[in-house]
């Protein structure tokens, strides 16, 4: 359980959520993405969450979750493309725009040599980038992503950052990024929001701040309240 959160966030901002495992980074992002109920209130864009009906597929918020899978077989280009389902109705097909949308969204991954490969047979970290990809199609103004560059090696990592980095720059998007990987931050600009604080603060990331939230994070955990 997460208690005593208090969190204002001025868009677009890029904001690293830290915290140790278990510490209640995904119940977060549940909680925003409106599948666990909360007390107090969260505003989205000035309304209540609770009053807005499925925020993470209405366009209120983009979420990629910790593990996403689907069982079923898929062009990596055909899952990409799906991004684009709030632009469609039921019957409409998609255009050519749509699949040069996908293509591109492929290519600012780094991932354009998957798009004819089923997905269900790509690697992790791979499987991670078409994620992204998909996500980065859903024009939301928030997005929640969860521990996004996990499985990564050190090159997509880098250009995962930076891609993310890019929403929130040249696009206005703000981003909450749940994250274990606090040596990559040191080259990103904006907040670190660290659980593992007795009182989480919005804090600029900065060498020294990266720092201070590394010795709070290689401290044994606080018990749960
Ligand atoms: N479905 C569930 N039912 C009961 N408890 C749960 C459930 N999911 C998570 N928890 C518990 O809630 C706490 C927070 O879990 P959460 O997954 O939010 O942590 P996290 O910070 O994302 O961890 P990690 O860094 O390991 O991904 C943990 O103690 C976990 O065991």
């Amino acid at each position: 359980m997460l208690r005593n959160l208090f969190l204002c966030l001025p868009g677009p901002a890029f904001v690293a959520v830290l915290g140790h495992n278990g510490q209640g980074k995904t119940t977060l992002f549940r909680v925003l993405t409106g599948q666990l109920p909360y007390q107090g209130s969260i505003q989205l864009a000035g309304q209540e969450l609770r009053t807005l009906r499925r925020p993470a597929s209405s366009g209120h918020l983009g979420y990629l979750p910790q593990r996403g899978a689907i069982d079923f077989s898929i062009t990596v280009r055909e899952l990409v493309l799906m991004g684009r389902y709030r632009h469609h109705s039921m019957l409409s097909a998609y255009a050519p725009d749509d699949y040069a949308r996908a293509d591109a969204a492929l290519v600012a991954v780094g991932a354009p040599h998957l798009a004819a490969r089923d997905f269900t047979q790509l690697s992790g970290g791979e499987q991670q980038l078409v994620w992204l990809a998909q996500l980065s199609l859903h024009d939301a103004a928030l997005y929640l992503l969860d521990e996004p560059t996990q499985q990564l090696d050190v090159y997509y990592r880098r250009r995962v950052f930076d891609l993310i980095h890019g929403w929130v720059q040249r696009e206005g998007k703000t981003v909450l990024c749940s994250t274990h990987d606090i040596d990559s931050l040191t080259e990103t600009t904006g907040f670190l929001f660290n659980l593992a604080e007795d009182t989480p603060t919005l804090r600029p990331i900065s060498a020294a701040s990266v720092r201070e939230a590394r010795a709070v994070l290689e401290a044994a955990p606080r018990p749960p309240a």
